[in-house]
């Protein structure tokens, strides 16, 4: 029986999700746990859960030997270095939709909470105070906010702030003008024209080279005298600093702030402002969020750990749930195709040039071009190669790969992959195509028109097209007690240089093969198992 695997839940995740993943592997629940300990034991654990801590370093990934999935319960993957994690096969899996109303209401409530001075005033009444004149707060009603990034959670925000009269802008390069009006948002086409006419700004973006301190010194010059800004995305996208010199000087009327750049921030020099509100990473801390988070994670590394395909993989391209159905044909097909190369030729691959033709051509095809790498890499490379580092390996052997589509159908086919291997001045090309009821069917070889169910044993044979070398071939087969399942012959020219290729039900020792190799019109026997 096979060993179940082993997870190891790096942060709290809720007892459903836990016993999800019991139920299929064992679980160490180690909450909280600290960098060295976690480089330490890691090699014993095929799959890490973890939330935005601990660090999921280079150090930790290359240990992992085991390791084949990293689960984030939560959205922002900036603790895991996806980088090393690609290049060593891992999938890195989130769950991005789950806590994005969570965020989105924690955003609102920290705008309102800081606008009235909630938290400020609260103590004060604690503490047996009133202070009503104190606390002179601002309306929400008729100011404009300004989002930045009107991805999940930006467009949520905006949607909510709407309900308050709120004029709403956003400033996001990366989106069509269409995302805009579907939330009934005006769009700006640069930063500073947003920062100039906010009078509150919220910083929705993930965190990356481009938006650590987009919100700095600059913009606070430009701001409207009295704005208030909202970070409920990630710490350093409002660059802590410069936010403490706008603080300072008065332009900045309200901070508040859910994440910073260092976390936990005891002694963030920010805290010592009383117009800052602040809160722990509460974004996604609610029952529902750490619920849906949770349950949607275990499903997603289960299937990692099955081998399968799962929606929001953070390093292949995404794929959604009904989408993984119609493709997983497609991907087996075209992961066969790559297979058969290094199987049965010896030249190098300098240039693989993919033409996906007809209905195909309209699929996101980027995954199925994976598919073939990881098939093409497989018989050199064994398990090492998945579709999270196909890419990553191609290149490293200086693969280059080139995809085109065309709509058009191929040879009477609905869809087809061709695929054409360049290296030497040589050029080599398979085909393949989906049968009615979507099994894969191999329907070029070079040369060759045939029309090929890939099983785990093939022997693909070149033979003289005449009578009397067909016969010997099989028999010498049924001697050895090999099965021959299906057998199909196909030739260029009448009387020349043919190929016959055989689906057998077990493996051929070296001995039948050099036999084999030996028999008259026999030219080239070569074992391809798929
Ligand atoms: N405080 C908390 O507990 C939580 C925080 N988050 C964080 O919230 C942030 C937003 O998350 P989602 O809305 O789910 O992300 P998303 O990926 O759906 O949206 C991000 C948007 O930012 C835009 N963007 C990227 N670079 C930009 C740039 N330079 N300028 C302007 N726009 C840019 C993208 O085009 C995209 O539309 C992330 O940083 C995430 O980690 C998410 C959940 C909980
Ligand atoms: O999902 C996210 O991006 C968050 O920031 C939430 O972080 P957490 O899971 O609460 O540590």
């Amino acid at each position: 029986m096979k060993d179940k695997p082993k997870i190891l839940v790096g942060d709290k995740i809720v007892d459903e999700a836990l016993e999800m993943l019991r139920a299929e592997a064992d679980v160490d629940l180690k909450r909280g746990i600290k960098q060295p300990e976690l480089e330490e034991i890691i090699e014993n654990y095929d799959a890490l859960i973890v939330r935005s801590v601990p660090l999921v370093t280079e150090e930790v990934i290359k240990r992992g030997k085991k390791l084949k999935v990293v689960g984030r319960a939560g959205n922002g993957v900036d603790n895991i270095d996806l980088e090393t994690a690609t290049q060593q096969g891992v999938v890195v899996v989130n769950t991005p939709d789950s806590n994005s109303f969570s965020a989105g209401e924690q955003t609102i409530a920290l705008m309102l909470a800081s606008a009235r001075n909630l938290p400020q005033a609260h103590q004060t009444v604690k503490e047996g105070g009133w202070g009503r004149s104190r606390y002179m707060g601002s309306e929400l009603y008729g100011k404009t906010v300004g989002i930045v990034g009107l991805g999940r959670i930006g467009s949520f925000v905006a949607t909510r702030l709407k309900a308050f009269q709120m004029r709403v802008i956003a400033y996001d390069p990366y989106i069509p003008l269409e995302r805009f009006k579907r939330f009934g948002v005006e769009r700006v086409e640069t930063l500073n024209e947003l920062v100039r006419q906010s009078d509150i700004i919220t910083v929705h973006t993930p965190k990356t080279e481009e938006t650590i301190g987009m919100i700095g010194k600059e913009q606070f010059q430009i701001a409207k005298p009295g704005v208030r800004v909202v970070n409920c995305a990630r710490g350093g996208i409002i660059d802590e600093g410069a936010l403490a010199w706008a603080l300072e000087e008065g332009i900045v009327a309200s901070a508040a702030l859910d994440v910073f750049s260092k976390e936990p921030c005891t002694g963030n020099p920010l805290l010592k402002f009383d117009n800052v509100v602040v809160t722990p990473h509460l974004g996604a801390t609610t029952f529902e969020a750490q619920h849906r988070v949770g349950t949607d994670l275990a499903r997603y590394v289960l299937a990692v750990l099955r081998g399968e395909i799962v929606p929001n993989t953070v390093n292949i391209p995404c794929l959604l749930g009904e989408e993984i159905d119609t493709m997983r044909p497609l991907l087996e097909l075209a992961e066969y195709l790559g297979k058969l190369y290094y199987q049965l030729e010896r030249m190098p691959v300098e240039k693989v040039e993919l033409c996906y033709y007809g209905e195909i051509a309209q699929q996101e095809t980027g995954i199925i071009t994976l598919a073939f790498l990881k098939g093409l890499l497989s018989p050199v490379m064994g398990d090492q190669v998945n579709l999270v580092n196909a890419t990553w390996f191609a290149e490293n052997r200086g693969i280059k790969v080139c995809e085109r589509r065309d709509e058009s159908k191929r040879s009477g086919h609905v869809n087809l992959i061709s695929v054409i291997f360049r290296g030497n001045g040589t050029k080599v090309e398979f085909a393949g195509t989906l049968a009615g009821d979507q099994t894969p069917r191999i329907v070029r070889v070079n040369q060759y028109r045939v029309d090929v169910t890939p099983s785990p044993y093939m022997l693909f044979v070149e033979h003289i097209d005449r009578p009397g070398v067909i016969g010997p071939f099989a028999s010498a087969l049924g001697k050895a007690n090999i099965n021959i399942a299906m057998m199909q012959a196909a030739r260029k020219v009448k009387g020349e240089e043919s190929m016959m290729i055989l689906n057998i039900d077990s493996a051929v020792d070296e001995a039948t093969l050099a036999d084999l190799r030996k028999l008259g019109g026999i030219s080239n026997v070569r074992v391809v198992n798929m």
